[in-house]
């Protein structure tokens, strides 16, 4: 068989697509380990949340706190160095707010029933 131009041009494409499908496996998995890492982080904070939900409840205090929330969120825009912007870290940070408000009201219901 003759090698021709338009094969090497084929092999060329083919190696190049399995270096760049390598390169973003490789990015995957440090996507998954910095996730077990967020995971850790998240498990860690959560028990703070049970410790906070337990002293409000007791002081008859709502889950929501909207003044605590701006000022995590000044306080994270102030410091944020990520390639996120602050209306993309707010989006991140108010499904965590959200999800801390349905923990609190779940553990909330455990006690009392
Ligand atoms: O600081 C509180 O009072 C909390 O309940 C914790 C928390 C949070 O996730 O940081 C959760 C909900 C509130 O709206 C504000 C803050």
């Amino acid at each position: 068989m003759v090698l021709k131009a338009s094969h090497l041009k084929i092999y060329n494409f083919k190696i190049n697509r399995t270096k760049v499908m390598q390169k973003l496996e490789a990015i995957r998995q440090q996507i998954d380990k910095l996730d077990l890492k967020l995971l850790e982080i998240i498990a860690k904070r959560s028990t703070e949340i049970d410790k906070i939900n337990k002293i409000k409840q007791a002081e008859r205090q709502e889950a929501f706190d909207p003044n605590r929330e701006q000022e995590i969120l000044n306080r994270l825009h102030k410091h944020n160095k990520s390639l996120y912007n602050s209306a993309e870290i707010g989006s991140i940070y108010k499904a965590i707010f959200k999800a801390s408000i349905m923990l609190q009201h779940r553990l909330r219901e455990k006690v009392e029933n």
